[in-house]
């Protein structure tokens, strides 16, 4: 795999009033590896995304995607770096009063400037990329299972042909079987489409089966960044806990078995 960094984050802090939640905080991310984000609650995860992608501002640092700093970037230029970027947020945050195909068409008739005809011939697409029937493009974001929603988000999120895509705790609140095969999809779209993948997320079975690094938030820095193996070796109380404890080592163990 390559090493080519495509995002590097590098003295990164974020405030919010007196809460310190990073604090010269550096990370590299390389082309087409899938990066989980993990730790503990309220570590700052979600926000290092968002800080990544452009929807929170820190106070200092320097965040450079494909070489350019975001935070010193002109709107215009920006704008068009950050139309790389496919983003699955934590509640999926598809519009309720439009359907699937109408919610995955939006950033194609916005941003790519696509007529209505052709956005939804292309959302017909990248519904069936992200593995849901063809009916469920007529569906309204209420009517369709958990798991299908986050389908229906990652259709949206690779709309516009993204390089990167951050995904936040996308497996959460999915029975196992729902989980195993969004984890698949993941790792499915990354080797077909070379995307690079930023992934947030507390589900022990996606670090140890489609992981290639794991950057572990603990105050309020990545602690360390490296393959799985390095890291769960890593002698902290918290990575201890979480990669040795009885819910690591079965996802461990049953990883082994694959
Ligand atoms: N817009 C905001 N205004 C004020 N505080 C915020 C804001 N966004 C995040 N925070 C605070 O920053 C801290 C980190 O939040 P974040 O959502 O990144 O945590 P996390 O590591 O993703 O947690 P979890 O695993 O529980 O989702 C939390 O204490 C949160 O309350």
């Amino acid at each position: 795999m390559s090493q080519e960094t495509i995002i590097e984050v590098r003295g990164l802090t974020n405030r919010f009033g007196s809460q310190v939640v990073h604090e010269n905080l550096d990370l590299d991310v390389h082309r087409g590896e899938i990066l989980t984000v993990v730790g503990g609650s309220g570590t700052g995860k979600s926000v290092l995304l968002r800080t990544i992608v452009g929807l929170n501002k820190p106070a200092e640092g320097s965040v450079k995607v494909f070489g350019e700093d975001l935070l010193v970037l002109p709107a215009t230029r920006r704008a068009e770096l950050e139309r790389r970027f496919g983003v699955l947020f934590q509640k999926g945050a598809l519009f309720s009063s439009l359907t699937v195909c109408e919610n995955v068409s939006l950033p194609l008739v916005e941003h790519a400037g696509l007529s209505a005809a052709d956005a939804a011939d292309l959302a017909r697409v990248k519904i069936a990329l992200a593995g849901l029937p063809p009916e469920a493009g007529a569906k309204y974001p209420s009517d369709l299972s958990g798991g299908m929603v986050k389908r229906a988000a990652l259709a949206r999120a690779l709309a516009l042909d993204p390089d990167i895509l951050f995904l936040d705790e996308p497996t959460a609140g999915l029975d196992p079987i729902g989980a195993a095969a969004f984890d698949q999809l993941i790792l499915t779209l990354r080797d077909a489409l070379g995307l690079t993948v930023f992934l947030v997320t507390h589900d022990l079975d996606t670090i140890y089966t489609i992981t290639d690094r794991v950057a572990v938030l603990s105050r309020k820095r990545v602690l360390v960044n490296d393959r799985l193996e390095a890291v769960a070796a890593t002698d902290d109380a918290w990575i201890r806990d979480y990669f040795h404890g009885p819910r690591g080592r079965a996802a461990g163990e049953a990883a082994a078995r694959q």
